[in-house]
């Protein structure tokens, strides 16, 4: 007999080549006068164009958002806010765009419009992260889960191929995760497996061709079901050690998340056998193959599969596997630093699991 908790997340979300275009319409069903719009530096033309569809609506654009949303971006972007007079801020880009709006939202309770432009699924999770004195602290709060989602492929298509590919591991990391989570359920899990299986599809097709819309909207379809499921359901394992690199070790956040998923997959097969079956399902594998199938998928279509290819230092292993081992979130297999250190070995090597 089954027993389990869903519990759903209040968002709207508007999904379609073109969707950019109902802007307008989803500022004024928020009730929103006066957006800000927030993007980084290398998005400025994108946050300019969103500004334009804003018309009257748009109270000005803050183009400094920074991975890892420092606190004093933060600060200054909320000054801005509130010299501005906004009521809402409007969030085009990647997963730093929209944890900047988050760090807003969670000062001042501005809600969120959020415009994703890659696949790191931050648009559909209560959850936060700000980085203060070197150290990245993460939270929940629903006061900063975007209201309104335009998910709008074209926006995609100028997203480069190795960040695509990454980015997409990024969100099926999310998914997985979510199949073997102590709070996992069965709405989930259908989210998860689709959300796997439309990205695997979507990759190849991407590096193939970068414009191709139907590749492109497969991988953001996946990406927003990989979304939810990390935004409804608590992490693990792998989780903790992309947060424990990017966190104290500077690593860039997709690349981490496209090394490490195979190693932590292997570290909890045993542990998590219809999780790991799911998995490989979804990316037309054996049941037993899931941590092979995911690093088959980064290596062929051209990611990083080496912790030493991404900047780690093989000095810096033991102190990674000394902070991974504090504050453990739940896993299905216990963390033991011995088999923790090897799996950390494997990935910065980047030997392919056995
Ligand atoms: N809170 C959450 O739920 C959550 C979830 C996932 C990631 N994150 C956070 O998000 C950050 C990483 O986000 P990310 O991986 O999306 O990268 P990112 O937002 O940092 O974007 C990476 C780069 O790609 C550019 N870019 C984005 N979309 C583009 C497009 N369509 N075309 C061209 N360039 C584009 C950006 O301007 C940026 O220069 C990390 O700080 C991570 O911790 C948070
Ligand atoms: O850094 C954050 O804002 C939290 C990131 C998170 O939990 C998802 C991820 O690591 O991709």
């Amino acid at each position: 007999m089954r027993s389990f908790v869903y519990q759903g997340l209040p968002s709207r979300v508007v999904f379609g080549a073109g969707a950019l275009a109902q802007l307008p319409q989803a500022i004024a069903a928020m009730g929103a006068q006066r957006a800000l719009v927030l993007c980084t530096p290398e998005q400025r033309a994108s946050a300019e164009r969103v500004a334009q569809l804003l018309g009257e609506r748009a109270a000005g654009i803050f183009d400094r958002a920074v991975m890892h949303v420092p606190i004093e971006t933060a600060r200054e972007a909320r000054e801005v806010a509130r010299q501005l007079g906004a009521d809402c801020a409007v969030a085009i880009g990647g997963g730093s765009t929209t944890g900047l709006g988050k760090a807003i939202a969670l000062d001042s309770g501005l809600p969120i419009l959020a415009i994703p432009t890659t696949y790191a699924g931050s648009e559909m999770t209560p959850i936060y992260g700000i980085t203060e004195a070197g150290l990245k602290k993460t939270g929940k709060d629903l006061k900063v889960l975007p209201q309104s989602v335009l998910y709008d492929p074209e926006l995609t298509l100028t997203l480069p191929v190795g960040l695509s590919v990454t980015s997409g591991l990024n969100a099926i990391a999310h998914a997985a995760e979510g199949l073997y989570s102590a709070e996992g359920n069965p709405v989930i899990d259908l989210m998860a497996e689709e959300g796997i299986a439309a990205i695997g599809r979507a990759l190849p097709g991407i590096r193939a061709n970068p414009a191709d819309l139907e590749a492109r909207g497969d991988a953001l379809y996946g990406a927003w079901l990989c979304g939810i499921v990390l935004g409804s359901v608590g992490m693990a394992l792998h989780h903790k050690l992309c947060h424990t690199l990017g966190g104290s070790f500077n690593l860039p956040h997709a690349e981490t998340h496209t090394v490490v998923l195979p190693h932590a997959l292997a570290y909890n097969a045993a542990a998590a056998p219809r999780a790991m079956a799911r998995i490989a399902r979804a990316l037309g594998r054996g049941a037993d193959e899931a941590p092979q199938a995911v690093y088959d998928l980064a290596r062929d279509n051209g990611a990083p599969v080496a912790l030493r290819d991404i900047g780690m230092k093989a000095e810096d292993l033991d102190r990674a596997c000394s902070i991974a081992m504090q504050n453990q979130y739940p896993n299905p297999r216990p963390l033991e630093a011995g088999p923790l250190r090897a799996l950390l070995q494997a990935a910065w090597e980047g030997a392919r699991p056995a």
